[in-house]
């Protein structure tokens, strides 16, 4: 065949490695043309079968689809109707954050306000009147969800936020706004209601894994706070307001209704937030400045009534005399043992300005103030014992 294709091959008797060298060549070629072809032929048959399975897979959710449609219009009593679209049945989007910002921290709780009406009504609630809003502090501006509102009506707020991210964030979605990059429980509030000019307006989201110690840290400096509007979880919140003899009450309940009035204002579902917590929040108001008369009347230390307050709270099923044995036999007290009235009780049967009494009794404060029984008479329900 190679003689025939080249015939002056023949002549050349030099040429016969040529020639062998030509015909592995051309046999080669052959085989690899046919190999070429059958890879073609196999990726075609395979495309084609993919197609009609991916058609059959269609054909199947959209019967699926449709025979869910009709049994729910069914039920609804809507037995006719045009054709919707398949995407009636989808699920609507969460909210998601703009595409250019960071991936939410766990560790520090970023739950970012994502509902526009509930901010409305956050700010709306607010009622500082303070020169230019000098004296409204946010705690974890975050992305500015709450402080792009805010600034609006309080030019001159403050900001601090502790994630540098966020802070580069804010600088652009709220450029005017002044934020300060601290941890919360670190700030002396005393101390920035001196520099600001009176009592701070505090607003927050509060990060969740902080919440309650950053409001502890507000009790603190109480008098450089005139009020709280903070988001807690629920649950935190339901503690906060809760009365005696009910299992939510214990040492923020005894504090806080010594120390703010607080008062739920509303409740936000986790859909008002991105990402979505798995918790029900509520909106609270702490506000100092109208328990400022009480909290002085107190004439307690703080920390002896905090110290008195954990220390029973931790033995909630204990009668007091048990759990408060140990204190009784570590101090210098101005008595030897519980008076009888209390003695007997649990911690939960004991009313805010009781732990006050006791924490005088034990502690060795002043007589328990005359006029302080009076304010307090009848607003629990009970009256003081003498
Ligand atoms: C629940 S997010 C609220 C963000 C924003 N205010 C909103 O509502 O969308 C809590 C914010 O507090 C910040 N944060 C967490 N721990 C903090 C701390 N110890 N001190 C200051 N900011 C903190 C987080 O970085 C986050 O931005």
């Amino acid at each position: 065949m190679v003689r025939a294709v080249v015939p002056g091959l023949n002549k050349d008797p030099g040429s016969r490695r040529l020639r062998w060298l030509l015909g592995a060549f051309l046999l080669s070629a052959a085989v690899h043309f046919e190999k070429a072809w059958s890879f073609a032929l196999a990726g075609l048959i395979e495309q084609a079968t993919r197609v009609s399975r991916q058609q059959v897979r269609a054909t199947n959710n959209r019967e699926v689809l449709l025979a869910e449609r009709e049994r729910l219009e069914g039920e609804n009593g809507k037995k006719e109707g045009a054709i919707q679209p398949l995407s009636w049945l989808q699920k609507p989007k969460p909210p998601t954050l703009p595409a250019d910002l960071f991936k939410p921290k766990e560790s520090l709780s970023q739950t970012f306000l994502a509902d526009p009406n509930y901010i409305f009504k956050m700010v709306s609630a607010l009622d500082d009147e303070s020169e230019g809003g000098k004296r409204t502090i946010e705690l974890g501006p975050g992305t500015g969800a709450i402080t792009s509102r805010l600034w609006q009506r309080y030019p001159e707020m403050i900001g601090i936020e502790i994630d540098q991210r966020a802070m580069r964030v804010l600088s652009r979605t709220v450029p005017g706004a002044t934020v300060i990059r601290s941890d919360v429980l670190m700030v002396n509030y005393t101390k920035l209601a001196e520099l600001r000019g009176g009592p701070l307006s505090i607003v927050s989201n509060l990060p969740f894994h902080v919440a309650s110690q950053a409001l502890f840290t507000l009790a603190d400096h109480a008098d450089g706070v005139r009020s709280a509007h903070v988001i807690l979880q629920q649950e935190v919140a339901q503690r906060l307001v809760a009365k005696p003899n009910s299992k939510k009450y214990g040492i923020p309940s005894v504090v806080f209704q010594l120390y703010a009035d607080p008062k739920i204002l509303f409740h936000l579902p986790p859909t008002a937030y991105f990402p979505r917590p798995n918790v029900m929040t509520s909106y609270v108001k702490l506000d100092f400045e109208a328990a400022a008369e009480r909290r002085r009347a107190l004439d307690v230390d703080p920390r002896d009534l905090r110290n008195l307050t954990n220390t029973v709270f931790r033995y909630r099923r204990k009668m007091m005399q048990n759990s408060l044995a140990r204190i009784l036999s570590c101090h210098t007290t101005l008595i030897d043992q519980l008076p009888e009235e209390y003695a007997k009780l649990r911690p939960e049967q004991i009313e805010p300005w009781e732990f006050v009494h006791l924490t005088q009794l034990v502690f060795g404060k002043k007589e328990f103030p005359k006029h302080f029984k009076r304010a307090w008479r009848g607003e629990f329900g009970r009256t003081v014992r003498d």
